[in-house]
């Protein structure tokens, strides 16, 4: 894990769960245990396929959900059981940008209002002008022409309109920001760009990232460490290039080998498919939640949970092959 030893994380989980109670009074383990560790200035990947539990993580660590045990360390403060009105000026620090801006900016509002919108519920500023003018300094900040000031989202393409989004995040000088699969809806060349935007800005403002997608390609440039998540716990964590390089834990060579290549002879064949189904995350059982699909499974797979050890310095894997038995 990055600068462990020398700096305090700004973010901390220590055993996160987030489970939702379903109709007969089972439960689904959306988030079952997770450790982690986010540094100011750094951007911490979260990877896995779809309902794997990222985004339930995301929305935990910064209490748009419950959490339902656990612990979240906010600089160093324990902000699990935070109420609404005490999380309130730590909401400031801590925001969110969806994959998808229209679900959460108002169709109705000009680009200038939505920009406003958090600044004028936290009371930021004290006049309407200065608002106006942060507003327009953080259009420049991701590079919307002040000439959409007046515009409406739909009048926008999908690029500026997630710009729209992330100016609204930065509006309150937050030092934490949760990206959820932000550039999955976009083309490609404007994924790069808006890619490159978090980037430059994380530089320019020394913002922490936690950067989740289900597309490693997505996350091999902007994160610093990538976890690798599969049925709402981490199966390994590790350094981004140490993680390209090195991937132990069979889910995560999987996963890469399903990165299209632009050449099929440089297919994994191996690899090339997850076979199976995902098991059910209602109730789990103990044990690796890979096993039914890994070819390289032993009886203790299915018994116990396998401990996450660091396999070398900042790279940990939970796997009873990689680690022994
Ligand atoms: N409000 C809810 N009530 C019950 N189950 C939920 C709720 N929200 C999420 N889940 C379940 O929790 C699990 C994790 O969902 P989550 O959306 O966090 O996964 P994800 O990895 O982000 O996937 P995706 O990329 O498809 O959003 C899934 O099984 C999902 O169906």
């Amino acid at each position: 894990m990055q600068n462990d030893n020398q700096v305090k994380p700004l973010l901390e989980t220590i055993e996160l769960r987030k489970w939702f109670k379903l109709r007969g009074g089972s439960h689904l383990h959306a988030v079952d245990g997770i450790n982690m560790k986010i540094f100011s200035g750094k951007t911490m990947g979260v990877v896995g396929e779809s309902g794997c539990g990222k985004s339930t993580l995301g929305r935990t660590i910064i209490k748009l959900l419950e959490p339902t045990s656990g612990q979240i360390l906010f600089e160093g403060k324990d902000i699990t059981d935070y109420s609404v009105k005490k999380m309130r000026p730590v909401r400031k620090d801590m925001q969110i940008i969806f994959q998808d801006p229209y679900s959460s900016i108002d169709p109705r509002k000009s680009v200038i209002e939505i920009i406003s919108e958090y600044m004028y519920i936290h009371k930021l500023y004290k006049s309407n002008k200065e608002t106006f003018n942060k507003a327009a300094s953080l259009m420049d900040l991701v590079g919307l022409a002040r000439r959409y000031a007046n515009s409406y989202p739909h009048e926008l393409d999908g690029g500026r309109r997630q710009r729209i989004g992330i100016a609204r995040a930065l509006s309150l000088n937050p030092k934490f920001i949760v990206c959820d699969e932000p550039v999955s809806a976009l083309d490609v060349s404007v994924q790069a760009q808006n890619l490159n935007l978090l980037m430059d800005i994380q530089d320019e403002l020394g913002l922490a990232y936690m950067f989740v997608t289900h597309d490693l390609s997505v996350v091999k440039h902007i994160s610093d460490d990538i976890m690798v998540m599969y049925l709402g716990v981490c199966v390994e964590q590790a350094p981004s290039e140490e993680l390209f390089s090195n991937p132990q834990h069979p889910y995560t060579k999987a996963l890469l080998a399903a990165i299209p290549k632009p050449d099929i002879r440089m297919r994994n064949k191996e690899f090339e498919l997850i076979k199976g189904e995902v098991t059910s995350p209602v109730d789990v059982k103990p044990g690796c939640r890979f096993a039914s699909r890994c070819d390289y499974a032993v009886p203790e797979c299915v018994s116990r949970d396998p401990d996450f050890v660091e396999t070398s310095p900042g790279h940990f894997v939970a796997c009873y092959v990689v680690n022994g038995r």
